[in-house]
């Protein structure tokens, strides 16, 4: 039996995924928060799933590395520099990482990756995203993992192209760029629509999230299907086959 360690087991997230891993009838070898024992937990894991903070992350990659176990990471607000840890450990471990575990926003992805591949530059794209007012990272780790998937289709890195943010004087809108904008309020688990704007024409294609158990259910599945794999980095349309 696969046994399941939690990093940022009490909060929203980490409280789902334990749910999902008693539904799935998997053990959970236990869990940890802020000053938890994460060497520990990842000493009697087969594998970890982190939904926890960035701040976390360095400290967790080490533990995971040391005790050779494999790791999901779900947590979002991710800079450069937690990309680079997570591409070093994943020399040494198999690490799947990705800002969204449910199917629908995986195969969501997809499409936009299509969409703006087919629609020429004279579209704009626009992402917009709503959440509940407890989160703290802006634009989502989904707004940002479909504006790649555009930015892909384009042919043309995300960095160069997007606007995050606008406010004030800000000029007319460049052709090519990628838009975001963040909602924030009540209880909404996750929203995304990605626009596509023309001369007299637009397209829509969203997502919405009901419940924290798709995200759950999604990185349990991962969980599973990472802890087979060599050394290297993953993420969801390997698992999904999609
Ligand atoms: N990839 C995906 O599909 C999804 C990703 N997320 C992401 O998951 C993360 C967690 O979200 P959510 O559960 O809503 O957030 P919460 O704030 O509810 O939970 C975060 C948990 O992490 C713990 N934590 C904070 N710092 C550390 C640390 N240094 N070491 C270990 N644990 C720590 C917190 O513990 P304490 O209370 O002690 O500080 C808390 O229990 C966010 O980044 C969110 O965006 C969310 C949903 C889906
Ligand atoms: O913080 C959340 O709640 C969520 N975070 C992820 C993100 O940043 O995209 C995924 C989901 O939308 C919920």
């Amino acid at each position: 039996m696969v046994r399941i360690g939690i990093i940022g087991s009490n909060g929203r997230m980490g409280q789902a995924i334990a749910q999902a891993i008693a539904d799935a009838g998997l053990d959970l070898a236990g869990g940890v928060d802020r000053d938890g024992d994460v060497a520990g937990l990842a000493a009697k894991a087969d594998v970890l799933i982190d939904f926890s903070s960035p701040d976390a992350l360095e400290a967790n990659l080490d533990a995971a590395v040391a005790a050779k176990v494999p790791m999901v990471i779900g947590t979002t607000g991710l800079a450069e520099r937690h990309h680079w840890l997570i591409d070093e450990a994943a020399a040494e471990i198999a690490v799947l990482q990705t800002g969204n575990t449910s199917l629908g926003v995986t195969l969501l992805a997809h499409l936009v990756r299509e969409a703006a591949a087919r629609l020429g530059n004279d579209w704009d794209i626009e992402i917009v995203e709503t959440h509940h007012r407890m989160k703290v990272d802006a634009p989502s780790g989904t707004a940002l993992l479909l504006g790649e998937a555009a930015a892909k289709g384009r042919d043309v890195t995300l960095g160069d192209v997007s606007d995050r943010g606008r406010d004030g004087i800000t000029g007319t809108r460049e052709e090519g760029h990628i838009g975001f904008a963040a909602l924030r309020g009540g209880t909404v688990a996750g929203d995304h629509t990605v626009h596509f704007l023309a001369d007299n024409e637009r397209l829509a294609l969203s997502h919405m999230a009901e419940n924290r158990g798709i995200f759950a259910k999604g990185a349990v599945k991962a969980a599973q299907w990472v802890r087979e794999k060599d050394a290297g980095r993953y993420t969801m349309p390997e698992v999904l086959g999609l």
